[in-house]
């Protein structure tokens, strides 16, 4: 602030001083003004001695203004350096300031004549301040200044807290001194802001290759240099803050605001690109946006503006992969290598990539396989042993594996010793390397189908495929209008025992994937009736302990005792067939339905029967050819035994990308695994294969406040704590350090349920504290709720956590809980990507509850 007055404080005097020295003009070029003053005040612009044809430089004057007054505030321009009378110590050259607020206004004018005076700048900002240079400053500095001028003029009327800002932005400390005089008018901001652009960004003058320009570098891009700007605020006008909507330049990372855009970015004829841009490639973290609109952009543009700058977007040469930024096996493709390429991968992406010719693997470089290609393509150099970072010492194709890989050979009963040099064709055959003898084919393995998707291992290419490749090869051209489907995003769903973690999964399957086939039925049909039978064992024991205990009230008649005991002794012998005769199945059922066992039923929470146990029997013991129907499968309880580790795929609209009619394009893919055993060890050994998971999604039965749980060693538990800190020793694993987390709260009709018919919260003594206020249901429920979630989020602190209301019971309400996970995805995405602020100081992460139609409170 101090800086600021100080300095309008001495333009003000400057501006005076100018004025004693009675020069009118505003605006004049130099032939035309008045001789010698001009003269000697411009010559003092440059070096003792310099070389100057002062009456062939072209250059302006801007005086202060003493016409008539005016109701805007008026523009004030710096003042330019002066070599002074100390005539033989060479100026400094600027230091990097703020952007140039003069880049303002309509635009037209300034957004035409800046980049030239840019392009200037950024070949001539060195150390040494030549002559030439310092007169074509002048030169570029006053076209500028002009330009700038004129369009403030233009928009006073519309942005008149811009002007201000522009009349008392700080005298900026030209050449890194104060400037002092002489009256010429200059500004520095242009060379300001063409320093700011070109740290790290500009074309290697040596004719070096950029790696971070190309992508190549991890390291993340972003404006070098000396910016004095708030993080967060847009380039060009200094406004807003990280919460503010940008849109970003694809070739030079700087967001611009809403007001800002379109004047920064013109016509758009290579897309999202700042004028001066233009040409250049494009960052490579803005590839995957190349072609899709954001939000931002919508607001400002009419759906055909929005579909010709897209099209330009992703069709304009410059915005293309280039040869050079694609190396496989240690070597920088050229034209043809990347042509054939771009003909197995249309999503190829700049980067370093090993490829084995010989079996068609192909994957990034120091990373386990990504995919098949064709195999023997002429691209790259040979492949190197530690392509992909292996630290087996188990080989195929002379690369040594990784992790993964080889458990994954291992799981298929490859032998695996230290050493082991295989050789692996295109077709899934293998061998020892040297050997002609083929020792099986890892393709045909009936293990492989389930393992390729859990160890992340690309799916092999068919024999049909293999056959094909050539002439779909030759077939297929690049396109690049193609808009890219994204690789499956990974979702990792977890939950504790009765949580709803699969009947998430199965609505998911059902979803995507239609009914279930008559094998899953059939598989199903199998495991309700092991469950009936497996309840009513449990239920027939509890009756023989309750019987003990509290007599006749437990007692079966004779008849049904003898079918229970003999049922009993097959259940504990395991000769239970599961398809029974008619007559043992009328015996169960009037078992089922004997007073004394539904006596013993109603103390079903002593024997930690789940909710669903009457449903099961009554459908699965008095229906004559069982089949179970949808509704059975969801609400069946604990039908996978173990880890039921299970994966599905599924593609989602994405609803951003509405301005293509191809919606098969606008679809994203996603991979659903759901995980269950979190109680047991055996969870564990699968978290390898989730290093790559893009988001963690856990599941929590919000109605278990009020019950107990077992665990291994026969504690008893409150069994929402129970699933709480297992759900936080989850989040502490490293490979999930950085996943953002989804907590699903299931269940919400049973919790409301028991809100209101008065189980208390404080049952569970985490919520020892919650004291609720208001009398109306609902409000106790909603108050209930959003204390459960605040809980959550205190025991999470740091972490970034999405919450969301569930009933999975309900499709409708799965289906939304996906979207509403994709919506996480892309935010995270964005986040990445530099658009959002983090979680914990965005608006986003603020509004991690919210109301899905229909739903409710999420
Ligand atoms: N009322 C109600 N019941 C639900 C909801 N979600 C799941 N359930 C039922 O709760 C029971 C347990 O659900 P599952 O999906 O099997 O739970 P899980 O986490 O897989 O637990 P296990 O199968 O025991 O491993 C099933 O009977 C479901 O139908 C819900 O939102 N509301
Ligand atoms: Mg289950």
């Amino acid at each position: 602030m101090t800086r600021k007055n100080s300095s309008t404080t001495s333009q003000r005097q400057k501006a005076e001083a100018l004025e004693e020295e009675s020069f009118t003009m505003a605006s004049s070029a130099l032939p035309n003004g008045n001789g010698s003053a001009k003269h000697d005040l411009l010559r003092g612009l440059f070096p003792p001695g310099a070389a100057i044809d002062l009456d062939n430089i072209e250059y302006s004057f801007a005086t202060p203004y003493n016409g008539p007054p005016v109701e805007f505030p008026l523009p004030k321009a710096p003042m330019a350096p002066s070599w002074g009378t100390n005539k033989t110590t060479p100026p400094k050259l600027a230091t990097i300031l703020p952007v140039a607020q003069l880049w303002r206004g309509s635009g037209s004018v300034a957004a035409s004549s800046v980049p030239a005076a840019r392009q200037f700048f950024r070949s001539t900002s060195g150390s040494s301040f030549s002559e030439s240079s310092s007169a074509m400053a002048v030169a570029a500095a006053t076209v500028e200044r002009d330009a700038a001028s004129s369009a403030a003029a233009a928009t006073r009327k519309s942005c008149p807290s811009e002007i201000e800002e522009l009349a008392t932005s700080p005298s900026p400390q030209l050449f890194g001194r104060t400037p002092s005089s002489e009256g010429i008018v200059t500004d520095s901001s242009a060379l300001q802001y063409s320093e700011e652009f070109s740290p790290g960004e500009s074309e290697d003058p040596s004719g070096n290759f950029d790696s971070r320009r190309y992508g190549l570098d991890p390291s993340p891009s972003g404006k070098g240099g000396n910016i004095h700007r708030k993080r967060g605020q847009c380039y060009r006008c200094l406004r807003g803050n990280r919460l503010t909507e940008k849109e970003v330049c694809l070739a030079c990372g700087s967001k611009f605001c809403s007001n800002c855009v379109l004047v920064v970015m013109g016509s758009m004829p290579e897309g999202r690109k700042c004028e001066e841009c233009v040409g250049r490639p494009v960052l490579e973290d803005r590839r995957p946006f190349l072609g899709k609109p954001s939000r931002l952009l919508k607001r400002l543009l009419g759906p055909l503006e929005i579909q010709q700058c897209m099209k330009s977007e992703r069709e304009c040469f410059s915005n293309q992969l280039q040869p050079e930024q694609v190396i496989v096996n240690g070597r920088r493709l050229i034209f043809e290598e990347l042509i054939l390429l771009q003909q197995e991968c249309l999503r190829l992406k700049p980067g370093k990539y090993w490829y084995d010719k010989a079996s068609g693997l192909w994957g990034r470089e120091g990373e386990k396989p990504h995919m098949f290609i064709t195999p023997e393509l002429k691209v790259g150099g040979p492949l190197q042993q530690n392509a992909s970072n292996g630290t087996t010492q188990v080989f195929l194709n002379c690369r040594e594996i990784t992790k993964s890989e080889f458990k994954m050979l291992k799981a298929l009963g490859v032998q695996c010793t230290p050493q082991t040099y295989l050789v692996l064709y295109p077709d899934g055959r293998y061998g020892d390397e040297g050997q002609k003898e083929i020792k099986g084919n890892l393709w045909n393995k009936p293990m492989m189908r389930l393992l390729y998707p859990f160890f992340s291992f690309p799916t092999p290419r068919s024999s049909n495929q293999l056959v094909k490749t050539d002439a779909v090869a030759a077939s297929r051209k690049v396109s690049p209008t193609s808009i890219e489907v994204k690789d499956a995003s990974k979702i990792l769903l977890l939950g504790h025992d009765g949580s709803g973690r699969s009947t998430i999964f199965k609505q998911t399957k059902i979803l995507h994937n239609g009914q279930f086939s008559p094998e899953e039925l059939q598989k199903y049909k199998e495991m309700m009736l092991g469950k009936a039978y497996q309840f009513l064992n449990v239920l027939l024991e509890a009756r023989e302990r309750f019987e003990e205990e509290s007599g006749d009230l437990y007692t079966l008649n004779d008849q049904l005792k003898d079918a229970a005991d003999r049922f009993m002794t097959s259940m504990t012998a395991g000769h239970l067939e599961r398809s029974i005769s008619k007559n043992t199945r009328s015996n169960l059922s009037k078992i089922w339905n004997d007073p004394a066992i539904q006596q013993t039923y109603s103390r079903k929470d002593e024997l930690q029967l789940p909710e669903v146990t009457a449903d099961i029997l009554n459908r699965v013991l008095q229906i004559q050819d069982y089949v179970p129907s949808v509704t059975d499968i969801l609400s069946a309880e604990g039908l996978e035994q173990g880890t039921g580790l299970a994966e599905v795929q599924f593609s989602l609209e994405d609803k951003d990308l509405s301005d293509s009619n191809d919606h098969e394009s606008n679809r994203r893919r996603y991979q659903l695994i759901s995980i269950g055993g979190l109680a047991t060890n055996e969870f564990r050994k699968w978290l390898d294969m989730f290093e790559d998971v893009k988001i963690l999604v856990y599941c929590v039965a919000v109605s278990d406040y009020d019950q107990q749980w077992t665990d291994l060693t026969g504690a008893l538990h409150n069994k929402l704590i129970f699933s709480r800190d297992l759900f936080f020793k989850i989040v502490g694993y490293p490979c999930f350090q950085d996943t953002p987390l989804v907590l699903l709260l299931n269940k919400y009709d049973r919790f409301e349920e028991k809100v209101t018919k008065g189980i208390p919260l404080t049952t569970c003594e985490w919520f020892s504290d919650y004291s609720p206020v208001g009398s109306s249901h609902s409000s106790q429920v909603q108050q209930a709720y959003m204390y459960v979630v605040h809980k959550y989020k205190r025991f999470l602190d740091g972490r970034r956590v999405y919450t969301l209301q569930l009933n999975a019971q309900e499709q409708q309400a799965v289906s939304g809980a996906l979207e509403y996970v994709q919506q996480i995805l892309k935010c995270e995405e964005e986040m990445r990507a530099g658009l959002w602020m983090h979680h914990e100081e965005s608006n986003y992460g603020d509004t991690s509850s919210f109301t899905i139609p229909g739903q409710g409170h999420r």
